[in-house]
């Protein structure tokens, strides 16, 4: 164990908001922490996307109950995402472990979260500090919104330290991702786009995709994306979405992104709220017929970064389950999770 470990007890942090009185049951989905009603309403405040979320809840209320029993990790604490999904977690009373990574080294490096002190490990201790955690806390899940960069070198030290883990980032070498937790055996979430939302749409067009391969023959597409400047990679959303596009018939491939990073042609061209220009991600794909008489156009707007954190969370105790049921099926994507009607 680490000297930093012996020097800081994780302490597993226990936070609600909104507490509800009734003894948490199945059928009662404040589950003795928050009221989710209220949860609901801010998440439908913070998207700019109209979708029928109705459809899949039961008044503002997730259908079944959830064991929130396990300890959660979040890598990327010093990030933005890395923040947000700590803030979703104790907004539910899950156990946040105070401890996340970064690319950087420095002693004593901590970051607030809601008034929590988190404490940051560089590369050089962060190996036998996550060795640690995982003995010390049974059932630890890690959420992962770092970089790029990070992708790969993340998922090994996950897998070799057998830690259950959502990858959230996007980027890296995503074929080597998924053949490291294969080749590892290990359980994981992995996902470009964590949003309820939008993870149904990419259902909808993985059924299209399926069902009607090369409806979309010869049309020609242009595609979109704006993202706060900030964004290192062009969107593995619209990247996930050309795959189906692909299997439609569209000659398409994903150096054609049109990524959008300037704050004033985000503002004056693409409709961007001046507030949300740190935080929001527009997509469009237009595809036009070969003969120029049928159009079609898709968009999805995105303000703020709450509807990926909820996601997260929803993948996070969707993987803690399939680990203690000790599931055959190891790796999972968000239309897995969407599918299993573990989304709130
Ligand atoms: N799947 C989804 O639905 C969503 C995915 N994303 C993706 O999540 C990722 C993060 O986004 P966002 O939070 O906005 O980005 P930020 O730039 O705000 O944060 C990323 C953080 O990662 C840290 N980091 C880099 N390398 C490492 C490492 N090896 N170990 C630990 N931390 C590291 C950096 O900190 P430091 O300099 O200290 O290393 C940085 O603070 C992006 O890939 C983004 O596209 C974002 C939103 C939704
Ligand atoms: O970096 C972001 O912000 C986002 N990244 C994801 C992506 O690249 O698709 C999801 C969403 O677009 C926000």
């Amino acid at each position: 164990m680490s000297s930093l470990m012996l020097q800081n007890p994780t302490v597993l942090l226990h936070r609600g908001t909104n507490r509800c009185s009734s003894p948490p049951s199945d059928q009662n989905p404040c589950a003795g922490g928050d009221c989710r009603t209220i949860r609901f309403h801010h998440r439908m405040r913070n998207l700019s996307i109209r979708s029928e979320l109705a459809a899949d809840t039961n008044n503002g209320m997730p259908k079944q109950s959830q064991n929130l029993s396990f300890p959660l990790l979040v890598n990327g604490c010093t990030g933005n995402m890395g923040k947000e999904v700590v803030k979703a977690a104790m907004n539910i009373g899950l156990r946040v472990v105070p401890v996340s990574f970064s690319s950087r080294e420095g002693p004593d490096r901590v970051v607030q979260v809601d008034g929590v002190d988190i404490k940051i490990h560089g590369p050089s201790e962060r190996d036998d500090v996550l060795a640690s955690l995982v003995q010390q806390h049974q059932g630890l899940v890690v959420v992962d919104f770092t970089l790029p960069t990070a992708v790969n070198e993340n998922a090994e030290l996950y897998c070799k330290v057998g830690v259950p883990f959502v990858m959230g980032t996007t980027g890296g070498d995503r074929e080597r991702l998924f053949r490291t937790v294969h080749e590892a055996d290990a359980y994981a979430v992995i996902s470009p786009q964590m949003g309820k939302p939008l993870v149904a749409l990419l259902a909808g067009f993985e059924y299209m995709a399926r069902e009607f391969p090369g409806c979309l023959q010869g049309f020609i597409p242009q595609v979109m994306e704006s993202h706060q400047t900030s964004k290192k990679d062009a969107s593995g959303t619209a990247k996930a979405f050309i795959k189906y596009l692909q299997l439609l018939g569209v000659k398409i491939d994903e150096e054609q992104i049109n990524q959008v990073r300037d704050p004033m042609m985000q503002m004056e061209a693409v409709g961007v709220p001046k507030e949300y220009l740190s935080a929001h991600a527009f997509h469009m794909y237009n595809l036009t017929s070969p003969d120029q008489t049928v159009s079609l156009e898709i968009q999805h707007n995105v303000c703020g970064r709450s509807m990926y954190a909820e996601g997260s969370i929803d993948a996070a105790i969707f993987l803690a389950k399939k680990v203690q049921s000790k599931a055959d099926k190891k790796l999972y994507n968000m239309i897995d999770v969407l599918r299993e009607g573990n989304m709130r």
